[in-house]
């Protein structure tokens, strides 16, 4: 099959003579944003939400109608599983080519350097986290996509309300990540009034899965809580013991993004909304894990990180998109916990 062969490919420039605006006049029938059977483009889709988030839109739309595409080398599972594209979010020429061959409808926007990563090379961050923000938005507005860009609980700052930290509040963030987030949100409603661009936002708290390594934010402390205490029982936590930030289990954070983009345009009130489950400290977390691994033994040793938790939001409130959309969670701190270490048991074998 055509589609099966073009699984993996570098991307070639697809033609210089293309014009933008006379591919838009020719795509705008065949490319009309669809609610029920979208072709689905996930940029930076091998990260952490991505890796999932391309099983469950497969399963509902169809495996060649989500096409994952990152700069990572897949694994064999991942080529077996549907089409991937080398694709690095700062070629321009290289997305185009994938809208218009695969005929795409809806881009999920993942790529990224998180927190973290991010304050240690901020001008790689500025780049894949602007520059590259930039193109899928211009791409999303010339073929008339439905995009998502997520935030996060990282795009407020100090002077915000950190507890609860509402919808529409002062945003003043301090790392490089944050600043990016805010800048994605604001363009993104700026497309939305301006050319009619079906932007949508929600904005994550700290999301813990277990089928991936987390790409190099600050809440991920709390996903390596599970494999430090399943493989020798002692975790060393970069964060103070009374650190609370917002959290959400996996499984709530891709059904948010599935119920908000499923959503017909009329629909939203608002294009960016708060989205959470819970909130808690690291010694929360810690007598949950112990729950099921009580010799469990947790130093305490704050880095860099600390700052950065420090002035991100204590508790989300996501009030709006619950009265608006109707989300609500479904795994609250206990739920997560049994789930996590259910699901990584088995690797650490005990
Ligand atoms: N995981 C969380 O806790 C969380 C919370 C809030 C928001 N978010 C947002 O969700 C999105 C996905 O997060 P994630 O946790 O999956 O991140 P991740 O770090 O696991 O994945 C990001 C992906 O982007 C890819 N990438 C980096 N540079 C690229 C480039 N030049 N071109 C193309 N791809 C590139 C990476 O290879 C990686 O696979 C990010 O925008 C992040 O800010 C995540
Ligand atoms: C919170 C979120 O944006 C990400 N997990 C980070 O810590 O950077």
């Amino acid at each position: 099959m055509a589609l099966q062969r073009l699984q993996i490919q570098h991307c070639r420039v697809f033609s210089s003579l293309i014009n933008n605006q006379l591919h838009l006049r020719r795509n705008q029938s065949v490319l009309a944003t669809p609610d029920e059977n979208p072709r689905i483009l996930i940029t930076g889709g091998l990260g952490q939400l991505g890796t999932g988030l391309a099983k469950i839109l497969r399963e509902k739309y169809g495996k060649d109608n989500v096409i994952m595409s990152d700069i990572l080398k897949p694994s064999k599972e991942v080529v077996e599983a549907g089409p991937y594209i080398f694709a690095d979010i700062l070629d321009f020429k290289c997305l185009q080519e994938m809208v218009v061959t695969y005929r795409i409808d809806w881009l999920i926007h993942f790529s990224a350097l998180l927190s973290a990563v991010g304050e240690q090379n901020v001008p790689l961050a500025i780049r894949v986290n602007i520059e590259g923000l930039h193109n899928v938005m211009e791409l999303a507005k010339q073929y008339r996509l439905r995009i998502f860009v997520p935030s996060t609980i990282g795009a407020f700052g100090p002077e915000s309300p950190r507890n609860p930290t509402p919808n529409l509040t002062i945003q003043r963030p301090k790392t490089i990540y944050g600043v990016s987030k805010v800048h994605g949100e604001l363009l993104g409603e700026y497309y939305h009034h301006k050319f009619g661009l079906d932007f949508r936002c929600l904005r994550f708290p700290g999301v813990i899965s277990s089928d991936t390594n987390p790409g190099g934010g600050t809440t991920d402390y709390a996903v390596q809580i599970f494999h430090d205490a399943l493989k020798t029982r002692q975790f060393q936590c970069y964060l103070k013991p009374d650190t609370r930030l917002p959290m959400m289990y996996i499984t709530d954070a891709l059904r948010s993004l599935c119920e908000f983009m499923a959503l017909p345009p009329e629909a939203l009130k608002q294009r960016t909304y708060n989205v959470t489950a819970m909130s808690f400290t690291p010694e929360e977390i810690v007598r949950s894990v112990q729950r099921h691994v009580p010799d469990l033994k947790v130093t305490y040793a704050p880095d860099s990180r600390q700052q950065i938790a420090d002035s991100w939001p204590q508790v989300f409130d996501d009030s709006e998109a619950r009265a608006e959309w109707n989300w609500k969670p479904q795994y609250d701190i206990d739920g997560m916990v049994d789930i996590m270490v259910d699901a990584l048991r088995p690797k650490y074998q005990i």
